[in-house]
């Protein structure tokens, strides 16, 4: 594989109540509309949109789940494999508020800590809500969670919000890379003749844990340092990526 090859996909799933807009804040971020009829969502939904973070191409895919109970056992499926989530409520909605740590549980027991992003949607009824700005910025405080009021219907804040999730989850998948193969670490695994312990597949190869991120050609600035291979040749200069393929292949 050429390090060129490598781009960043995100899974994103976005939850909440029924009606909270979820759909309606997928299509406005991936199509530019809204619509004011209410269509509820059966089980999951599908749309996604590529943006450019720090220069590179990212591709976000985005879950549009069901807010029914009803469809608890179908959309927690979907959320395996998750990398960010949008936990979501209405500001006419007080069950949707109160339901929010439920949601939370609902995706980590899936998916366990990811990206999260808590949502306050339908800011422009804000002359009608139901929860306080007070107890929104508590609970995002008591979830460490990054809080957004929303419109979509103003499109206030939508593009905020998913920017916000792909920059956070680009920020965790560089310390995981760099945590994994700097140099030392690299270093003193050789020295230890402990390379296989980096993650291995049931036949004692290694692996790569982590998302792949694709990379296209020509990019001003790529989202990891690069390293040494120390594996096959500590003169060549390669992505971390590649490091760990590298490793792979000689150890098959
Ligand atoms: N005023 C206002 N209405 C909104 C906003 N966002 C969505 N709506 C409306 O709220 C209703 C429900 O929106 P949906 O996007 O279908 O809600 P959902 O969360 O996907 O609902 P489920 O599919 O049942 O889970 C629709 O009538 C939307 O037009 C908003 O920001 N402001």
């Amino acid at each position: 594989m050429r390090e060129e090859e490598v781009e960043v996909a995100i899974k994103v799933v976005v939850v909440g109540n029924g009606a909270v807009g979820k759909s309606s804040m997928i299509q406005r971020y991936c199509k530019g509309i809204f619509t004011r009829d209410y269509k509820k969502t059966i089980g999951v939904d599908f749309l996604e949109r590529q943006i450019e973070v720090d220069g590179e191409d990212v591709r976000l895919m985005l879950w549009d789940t069901a807010g029914q109970e009803e469809f608890d056992a179908i959309t927690k499926a979907y959320y395996r494999g998750a990398q960010a989530c949008v936990l979501a409520f209405s500001t006419v909605d007080r069950e949707s508020f109160e339901a929010i740590e439920l949601w939370k549980r609902k995706v980590e027991d899936e998916v366990g800590d990811i990206a999260m992003v808590l949502v306050q949607n339908k800011i422009d009824l804000i002359d009608d809500a139901v929860v306080h700005t007070r107890e929104t910025e508590e609970l995002a405080k008591k979830l460490r969670l990054r809080f957004y009021p929303t419109s979509v219907k103003e499109n206030l804040n939508v593009e905020e919000v998913f920017r916000y999730l792909a920059e956070k989850y680009i920020d965790q998948l560089n310390s995981v890379v760099e945590e994994k193969v700097s140099p030392q670490k690299i270093g003193q695994d050789l020295m230890h003749n402990d390379v296989k312990n980096h993650n291995s597949d049931p036949h004692g190869r290694q692996v790569i844990s982590l998302q792949p991120s694709k990379r296209r050609a020509n990019k001003k600035k790529p989202f990891t340092t690069s390293v040494y291979c120390m594996l096959c040749n500590p003169l060549v200069k390669v992505g971390p990526v590649l490091s760990f393929l590298c490793g792979t292949l000689r150890s098959q």
